[in-house]
């Protein structure tokens, strides 16, 4: 076969895995400087083909999209996805096209995310809450951490569970999880230690899918009795979450509403594909949208020409005297290119994830079956062939005709991903970032903290699942509409 990609050169059995630490966007796009646009590290008996430039991403992403479409999932990752019983790790094939269809249908089109309530109720819950804090400090990140948890919490559950305890229990299962997902386990390159467990994580792992167990299980059934007493059939679909749309396919041979859908004669979902599908939500939908927000935020303050050109532009389209409504979003053309511009700098996703199904070719090299594909998002949306001055903050980009959208057809721009594993949840997220910082931006004029000037504002990311500010945002919120 051609050679691999080039590469930094390995040690015998181990090969580049003394390398781990430079293994996030940032380390691997300092890689791809000295190596290329495509390279190849050996890590235990795993190979690693990274992809940092648009070009390769067409490649991988469109031109041979049916190889390269399989995720890879580490020990932690297939144990507490109930063996890729959900969608975002299952492997491409029938089982992942029916999850997917599924989910797009029922779950995350742009018209059911504006059915649901907790979006408007949840950004309205916060702009109230910012009131009260006027004048004073007010940690952003935090705040939008729980406005975004409180939102998808509520659409996947529903509003009845939303208790603080029960709330604060789910989110330290999911602290647990995210751990879990990042904990590096030698087993992942060497499979014949897995029954050794040398760092003790299968106790861990076995201890927090057994807390998700009680904790979901328990739902399920509550959800399960609700529709017993209500006949059989899913509650109304005014109110229904994303459990009550779940159950209506739970169970052998279909669903158990029969209401001629044919998506639900097709579809049977057990107990775990219901809870695996949850964790992909809770996972997807919360993280991502709160870190867009957070930097969206950041960036503007630190141009404050920026920030004063999407609030001039709100004061154009809505005016001071009234609060935005849905309707007015469509008219907000700068604050979509400032939104467009912080995910191209910040991508909450900035690595993406996938494995080759057999042996293939790019660029004249030789990619293995089974070899762990890391397109460098973070670096491809910095690419200097294809954007000028790209380490800048500067939304006016998007206004250009031309300019790139979220589709994902151009690949110097794919905050989303693109082809089959892009995001199915981007209506959802783009829906809750947008309806977010249009409200935010129109209620409060926002200053820095205690005399902090924008060059002051540390612009720091951190590496894990998503690619959050290092440093929490904290700002001094002060009233803005005259209806206040
Ligand atoms: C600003 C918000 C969001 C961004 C930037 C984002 C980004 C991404 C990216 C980059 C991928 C991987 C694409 C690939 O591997 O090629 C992805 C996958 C996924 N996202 Fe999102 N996402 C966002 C919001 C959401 C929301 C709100 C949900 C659900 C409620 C969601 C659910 C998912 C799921 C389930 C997958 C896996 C899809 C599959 O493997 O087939 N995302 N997302």
């Amino acid at each position: 076969h051609p050679p691999y990609p080039p590469g930094p050169p390995g040690l015998p059995i181990v090969g580049n895995m003394f390398m781990m630490d430079q293994l996030t966007h940032r380390g691997l796009a300092k890689l791809a400087k000295e190596y290329g646009g495509i390279f190849h590290l050996k890590l235990g008996l795993l190979h690693q083909v990274t992809i940092s430039n648009p070009d390769y991403a067409r490649q991988v992403l469109q031109v041979q999209d049916n190889i390269f479409s399989n995720r890879p999932a580490s020990i932690a990752i297939k144990y507490l996805t109930y063996n890729r019983a959900d969608m975002a790790f299952a492997h491409y094939g029938p089982f992942w096209r029916q999850m997917r269809k599924l989910c797009v249908i029922k779950l995350f089109s742009r018209k059911r995310a504006e059915s649901w309530d907790s979006v408007r109720d949840e950004v309205m819950n916060t702009v109230t809450n910012v009131e009260g804090k006027s004048g004073t400090a007010v940690n952003f990140g935090e705040l939008v951490f729980k406005l975004t948890n409180n939102i998808i919490y509520r659409a996947a559950f529903g509003s009845d569970l939303l208790s603080q305890e029960g709330q604060t229990e789910f989110v330290s299962i999911l602290q647990e999880f995210s751990k879990l997902f990042g904990a590096f386990n030698l087993a992942d390159f060497f499979p014949w230690l897995t029954w050794v467990d040398p760092q003790g994580l299968n106790r861990r792992l076995a201890k927090a899918r057994r807390s998700l167990d009680v904790f979901i299980d328990k739902i399920i059934d509550d959800h399960l009795e609700k529709r017993r007493s209500n006949g059989g059939v899913s509650v109304d679909a005014e109110d229904s979450d994303m459990v009550d749309e779940l159950l209506a396919f739970y169970g052998e041979g279909g669903g158990t509403r029969s209401d001629g859908d044919e998506l639900q004669a097709a579809i049977s979902l057990t107990r775990d594909n219901i809870k695996a599908i949850i964790m992909d939500v809770m996972f997807g939908g919360t993280e991502t949208v709160a870190s867009a927000i957070e930097w969206a935020m950041a960036e503007m303050m630190k141009r404050p020409e920026e920030l004063k050109r999407v609030q001039d532009e709100l004061v154009q389209v809505v005016g001071l005297d009234r609060r935005v409504e849905e309707s007015d979003l469509e008219k907000l053309t700068y604050l979509k290119c400032a939104l467009k511009e912080t995910l191209r700098l910040h991508p909450p996703i900035p690595l993406l994830l996938h494995e080759t199904s057999e042996p293939t070719n790019v660029g004249g090299y030789f990619v293995p079956a089974r070899t762990r594909v890391v397109i460098n998002s973070w670096a491809i949306n910095r690419d200097k062939t294809a954007w000028e001055d790209a380490d800048v903050f500067n939304p006016s980009r998007f206004l250009k005709s031309g300019a790139p959208d979220f589709k994902g057809s151009n690949f110097e721009f794919i905050p989303f991903g693109s082809g089959r594993r892009s995001c199915p949840g981007m209506q959802l997220g783009l829906y809750a970032l947008e309806l977010s910082m249009a409200h935010l931006l129109h209620c409060f004029s926002w200053e820095l903290p205690d005399g902090m000037t924008p060059k002051d504002l540390d612009m720091e990311d951190m590496f894990g699942l998503t690619a959050p500010r290092a440093v929490r945002l904290v700002a001094v919120p002060t009233p803005r509409l005259q209806c206040h």
